[in-house]
């Protein structure tokens, strides 16, 4: 277990979800300049969907995020400004507008079995002058033999740190451990965490993670993020403290910001409800929840139901039209 870890702030990317993409440039510059105060080493901006998100499919942002992202450069001195990639829904082009702007970590996104979709990303990415990321989204959904492979190949397009991701909140700590104890013996390059909270155990799946080797970690302050949110930043750089591992992060400065800044702009405390309970237990990313109280209404079955029958299925994003075809086959029976 290394004795220093590297943050990453997800609140302006992934708590974008949160707040259906709402972010105003007045809030990006206030929420960095604090962030950058209190020496958060990267802070991620973009869509919540990552670059290029902004549309009718994914929520339409309130402010195009080139701005919300100039806006973050502009005020931090000392915070890196990482920016998320999905490719196929962002571009090179949004990519290298990015970096134009000032951003220095691209973290390209794809599902734990598809990292090859991530070479030209990461490899533009690199010749950019970039530090890049592959973050293999929905990590549960893969058996750890897959995901070493899928981590490798990121690894050999170049990526700098390859993450384990849950996206569902359905990974418990064993499974975490196995996960990252299994990359820590097979990748060359550092190893990252992002939780979420939907099963209550982001913070002790974010632990488990350290415990194996996992030096790059994502959080949320505030916990502000998809589904349950995540690992609140604040919390954990108190608990690594408490554990002797430093993170060069001012406690003080993180929690006034959260209380001050961040707090006062959600329209309500992110929690654990009924809806990212189930997604966490059903193992199916949040996007799903929408789609799955609709057809709930429409066939007369529990939208539970459908999302826990989607999880036993391994219906990925993309495959939105099974929603339809699970809740008409659950009303048949
Ligand atoms: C759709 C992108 C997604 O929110 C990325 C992420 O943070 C995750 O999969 O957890
Ligand atoms: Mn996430």
């Amino acid at each position: 277990m290394s004795n220093e870890i590297i943050l990453t702030e997800v609140a302006l990317r992934d708590g974008s979800h949160a707040i259906s993409h709402q972010y105003t440039v007045e809030q990006v510059r206030s929420i960095v300049q604090s962030l950058n105060d209190a020496m958060i080493p990267y802070i991620e901006v973009s869509h919540g969907d990552g670059l290029g998100g902004s549309s009718l499919q994914y929520g339409l942002s309130k402010v195009d995020e080139m701005k919300l992202i100039e806006a973050a450069v502009s005020v931090s001195n000392f915070s890196k400004i990482a920016v998320l990639l999905i490719p196929g829904i962002g571009t090179i082009e949004d990519l290298k507008e990015a970096k134009k702007l000032g951003a220095k970590m691209a973290r390209v996104a794809t599902h734990v079995t598809e990292a090859d979709i991530s070479k030209q990303h990461i490899e533009t990415a690199k010749e950019l002058g970039m530090e890049a990321v592959g973050f293999l989204m929905m990590s549960h959904m893969a058996p750890v033999e897959t995901l070493v492979e899928q981590a490798k190949l990121m690894e050999n397009y170049g990526a700098d740190i390859v993450y384990v991701v849950d996206s569902a909140g359905a990974l418990l700590p064993h499974e975490v451990k196995e996960r990252i104890r299994a990359l820590r013996q097979t990748l060359e390059v550092d190893i990252g965490f992002h939780g979420h909270n939907n099963l209550s155990v982001a913070m002790g799946n974010t632990l488990a993670a350290i415990e194996e080797g996992a030096t790059r970690i994502d959080g949320s302050v505030r916990c502000l993020g998809a589904g349950a949110g995540n690992t609140q930043t604040e919390v954990l750089v108190a608990v690594l403290d408490k554990m002797g591992i430093s993170t060069g992060v001012d406690l003080y400065k993180l929690m006034d910001m959260a209380e001050e800044i961040v707090a006062p702009i959600l329209p309500k405390p992110q929690e654990i409800n009924r809806d990212s309970l189930t997604l966490g237990y059903a193992g199916v990313y949040s996007s799903f929840l929408l789609h799955a109280n609709r057809a709930a209404k429409r066939f007369s079955v529990d939208s539970r139901d459908i999302l826990i029958e989607l999880g036993r299925q391994k219906i990925v994003g993309g495959q939105e039209d099974m929603i339809i075809d699970v809740a008409a086959g659950l009303a048949n029976k």
